[in-house]
């Protein structure tokens, strides 16, 4: 079989799973650790909201920190979910090219169930257009997928050491499961059993799943491949063979026992042996759990918390400057800028207009230009009102809604669907934003560029043809 030992393109079809629709390209070219391209353009920040861990690994002690080191699981301050939800609209606002969001610890986001839900559900509102990430053991998680499914979460990262309770059994001395301490083989069968289980379902709910396994020699090194194959068959995009880090200073039993860290070369020969089966992560920098910026640079220490201002700037006019720089409207020349605008559309994935205004849950944004059509990003809309007996006026906050959605779409030119009711319709136009759905099931992106061929020989349509007024 040809090796995919590349992440340049996860898609290659190795994973065993269809072509990718074009919503998850997009969802892969704009996450840092996906691809490798977007690791240079795209910045990612972890929040550090969950302290406990429900098991232990024999490399890991979450005690020791030191503000100088980049490791997975260190932390100067963990935060309550206000206090992250502040931190990044924060951080939204002063990094331009933050696409992702994620939570990693500095235990596992799973353990600390209320604490990850609360951030995530508030950073789903404040902030529309990032993409949400969490990493975790997977203990936890076969319970928890429409849950992460239902408040947007795109991508997991699960750790997968082992797939025999053998070996998985000196990795991990012990687990809480139920209100029960296991140990032993029954503690790692347990873990093994409930990982692929919560990979199989994050797959099936189509959340694109990355596996880490930390490389340990003598212990796992021969057995990743089988990892690998593994996690190809349960549908996983990409493999992280991370290498072990073992100090004795960092106090963990590993560290503590001598366990060495392999060598470039065995990490390597590993990688290749696993990108048989699988694409390699190979640029992974085994951030820490509070990690802010592009890859490699680690901002976290700029963003204190005592540096968050009380009042959140709103942050509908950084999202609407964020789609600008991202479409090249704010950074082109002006003979290329005057031409070009943003549009919503409303499809499924990414193929045909085929949703119903009043059902979108997230809008897809393009750009439109002489340089073509491009899908820059999707934004999440508020939740329709669904339940009339918590809704005191039910038509107040039907109208409260559409407000919102207007105003999420305030920058862009045009609104492409399948269908819309009258009064959505009004609003938009009201707002200067037409909608469209003479292209209800066509094609996206062919519909958009005939659009743009006939309003750009017509200046004056359209209000927002160089983004929010
Ligand atoms: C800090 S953990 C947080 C998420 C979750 N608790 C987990 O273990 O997947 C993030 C990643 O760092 C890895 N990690 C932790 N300590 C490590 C070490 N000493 N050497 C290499 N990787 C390590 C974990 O295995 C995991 O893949
Ligand atoms: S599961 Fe994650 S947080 Fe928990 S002990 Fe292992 S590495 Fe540390
Ligand atoms: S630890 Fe690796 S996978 Fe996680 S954000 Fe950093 S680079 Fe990406």
């Amino acid at each position: 079989m040809a090796s995919c030992h590349s992440s340049a393109n996860p898609g290659c079809g190795a994973s065993g799973k269809a072509e990718l629709t074009p919503l998850q390209a997009d969802k892969i070219a704009q996450h840092p650790c996906y691809s490798r391209s977007a690791h240079h353009r795209y910045a990612r920040m972890h929040l550090a909201v969950a302290p406990a861990c429900n098991l232990q690994c024999h490399y890991c002690n979450r005690k020791y920190d030191c503000s100088n080191e980049s490791r997975p699981g260190v932390v100067s301050e963990v935060l309550s979910p206000a206090q992250a939800i502040a931190k990044a609209r924060h951080v939204a606002a002063a990094l331009p090219q933050l696409a992702v969001i994620g939570i990693a610890g500095p235990g596992d986001p799973l353990a600390n169930i209320a604490r990850t839900f609360n951030t995530l559900e508030g950073l789903r509102s404040a902030l529309p257009d990032i993409k949400l990430c969490l990493s975790t053991n997977g203990l936890a998680l076969p319970e928890v997928v429409d849950r992460l499914a239902d408040v947007g979460v795109d991508h997991v990262t699960v750790t997968v050491n082992a797939l025999d309770a053998d070996i998985a059994a000196q990795i991990y001395p012990w687990l809480w499961f139920d209100g029960e301490r296991l140990e032993g083989l029954e503690a790692a069968a347990l873990l093994l059993a409930r990982q692929e289980e919560g990979i199989r379902k994050l797959t099936a709910r189509g959340i694109m799943v990355k596996i880490n396994s930390v490389l340990i020699p003598g212990i796992n090194d021969r057995h990743l491949p089988a990892v690998s194959e593994k996690a190809r068959e349960w549908g996983a995009m990409l493999h992280n063979v991370m290498p072990l880090i073992s100090r004795p200073e960092h106090g963990t039993v590993f560290g503590l026992q001598g366990q060495r860290e392999p060598s470039a070369r065995e990490v390597a020969e590993v990688r290749a042996n696993c990108g048989m089966s699988m694409p390699q992560m190979a640029h992974c920098h085994q951030c820490r759990a509070d990690a802010i910026g592009m890859l490699g640079e680690d901002r976290s220490q700029s963003f204190p918390l005592s540096a968050i201002p009380q009042t959140a700037e709103p942050y509908l006019p950084v999202m609407y400057r964020r789609a600008q720089i991202q479409a090249g409207i704010a950074t082109a020349g002006e003979s290329e800028s005057a031409d070009a605008c943003l549009v919503a559309v409303a499809t499924r994935e990414g193929v045909l207009i085929d949703e119903h205004f009043g059902h979108v849950q997230r809008f897809q944004i393009y750009s439109a230009s002489a340089a073509g059509v491009t899908l820059i990003g999707e934004r999440f809309t508020p939740p329709f009102c669904t339940d009339k007996s918590e809704c005191d006026d039910e038509v107040s906050r039907h109208e409260q809604r559409l407000d919102a959605v207007v105003a999420l779409l305030a920058d862009v030119s045009a609104v492409f669907c399948a269908r819309i009711g009258l009064s959505p319709w009004q609003r938009l136009e009201q707002a200067g934003i037409e909608p469209c759905v003479s292209g209800a099931w066509q094609s996206v992106t062919e519909v958009i560029a005939l659009w743009w061929q006939q309003h750009r020989l017509v200046p004056s349509a359209g209000k927002n043809r160089m983004g929010a007024a």
